[in-house]
């Protein structure tokens, strides 16, 4: 019989005949709570905040919610294959880990141990430009797996070149550009309490070894920490920039170039005619601008608009196996997950991470096979049933 990410529950149960339980909670809501426990009131304000009232994070959970899945049944699911084809490559599962700057501040093994983590369960990563990390050390954490790096396309097109450049020669292949970050939301959790990773330096690493980037500093960073910190503060994102401006980083990357941050159908079209490769349907985990779409309402128009152009990706509420479903459902072919990775990093560094991807997929797994399909392939709008409360 065929391997299944089901079976991890199984492994669980067996386990617990040696007397052994998970040292991590199999449930998304209670591992959140055993990280407000754990983290400090800093990180943890700026890993779990989201941008004003909270609303949009409330929204992207609830616009889950909302859809039910309405199973099938008698369709032999015996034997699953979870795989789908993302930009040309076959992942093991449509699931890929969403860029997290700063995650030093949970854990100090970082963005090593997250890269060992999905490298372990073959799903990619994308790493953050704002990685604690020189991006070579992460890419050499990655094995055989896919590198997909995301870039924070800044106000210094040398420092831009020279990612690109050193993502390149360090076997990254896909190009994530996260397009809804030019400038930091307002955030009331983090302004309340005077706290941002950046101000210590941590999400700096991968800024403060590059070249271009040291170039346009008057001291070395040792000898100025702070004049280093406010030059990146300064040119992480540039909200002057236009569609047009995009033909600069298609230039300069061979491989797929995928825009995060796209909520709007008329964005996706103009993405794909701009020559990109792929969308991720997102409102970065509500961060950004309170009172927007939530990212599952967003997700069908643009599907419905690009879908046959574009690789349409999605991020942003993703707890359970069951979300991974209706977002497929909803027309995405997978999805990123966030602040749940970080929460099982900070509680227990790689081992941490992959329990999180392995419940989420023995959990989708299920949710598939017990709503009536072998494969993602099948899902559709039409396994949906969209509740008025
Ligand atoms: C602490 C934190 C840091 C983030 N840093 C980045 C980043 O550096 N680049 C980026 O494109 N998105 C970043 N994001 C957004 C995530 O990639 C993703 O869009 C979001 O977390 C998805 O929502 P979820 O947390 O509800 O799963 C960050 C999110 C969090 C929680
Ligand atoms: C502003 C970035 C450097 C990090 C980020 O994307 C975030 O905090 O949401």
């Amino acid at each position: 019989m065929a391997k299944h990410w089901a079976d991890f529950q199984y492994e669980i149960y067996l386990n617990g005949m040696s007397g052994a339980v998970p040292r991590l909670p199999t449930d998304p809501t209670r591992l959140e709570e055993m990280a407000e426990h754990r983290l400090g009131p800093g990180p943890l304000g700026y890993v779990a905040g989201s941008a004003g009232d909270g609303s949009t994070a409330r929204a992207n959970r609830a616009a889950l919610a909302r859809r039910r899945i309405v199973p099938r049944m008698l369709r032999n699911v015996q034997e699953r294959d979870l795989s789908v084809q993302v930009l040309g490559r076959a992942l093991p599962a449509p699931l890929a880990l969403a860029p997290v700057g700063t995650i030093s501040i949970v854990h100090p093994d970082a963005e090593p141990a997250v890269a060992r983590a999905a490298a372990a369960q073959g799903v990619p990563y994308v790493l953050s430009s704002a990685s604690s990390t020189p991006m070579e050390q992460v890419a050499a954490a990655m094995g055989d797996a896919e590198r997909w790096f995301q870039l924070y396309w800044g106000k210094d097109r040398e420092v831009t070149r020279s990612f690109l450049g050193r993502a390149k020669a360090a076997g990254f292949t896909v190009l994530v550009v996260t397009l809804d970050t030019p400038i930091l939301g307002y955030r009331p959790r983090d302004l309340d309490q005077a706290y941002l990773p950046f101000l210590n330096g941590v999400g700096t690493a991968n800024y403060f070894t590059d070249p271009a980037f040291r170039a346009g500093l008057a001291k070395p960073v040792h000898e100025d920490p702070k004049a280093a910190v406010l030059h990146f503060l300064g040119l992480f994102g540039d909200a002057s920039h236009t569609w047009p401006d995009l033909a600069f980083l298609r230039e300069h990357w061979d491989g797929p170039i995928v825009l995060k941050g796209v909520l709007h159908p008329a964005d996706a079209r103009l993405a794909a005619d701009a020559g990109m490769d792929g969308v991720v349907v997102s409102n970065h985990g509500g961060r950004q601008v309170a009172g927007s779409v939530a990212a599952a309402d967003a997700l069908p128009r643009v599907a419905a608009a690009v879908g046959d152009r574009l690789t349409v990706l999605f991020d942003s509420g993703v707890r359970t196996g069951a979300d991974v479903f209706k977002a497929l459902a909803l027309g995405a072919r997978a999805v990123l997950l966030g602040r749940p990775y970080v929460y099982g990093l900070g509680l227990d560094g790689q081992p941490g991470v992959e329990h999180v991807i392995r419940c989420l997929l023995a959990e989708f797994d299920l949710t598939l096979a017990l709503s009536g399909h072998a494969t993602p392939a099948t899902v559709t709008a039409d396994d949906l049933h969209e509740a008025s409360v």
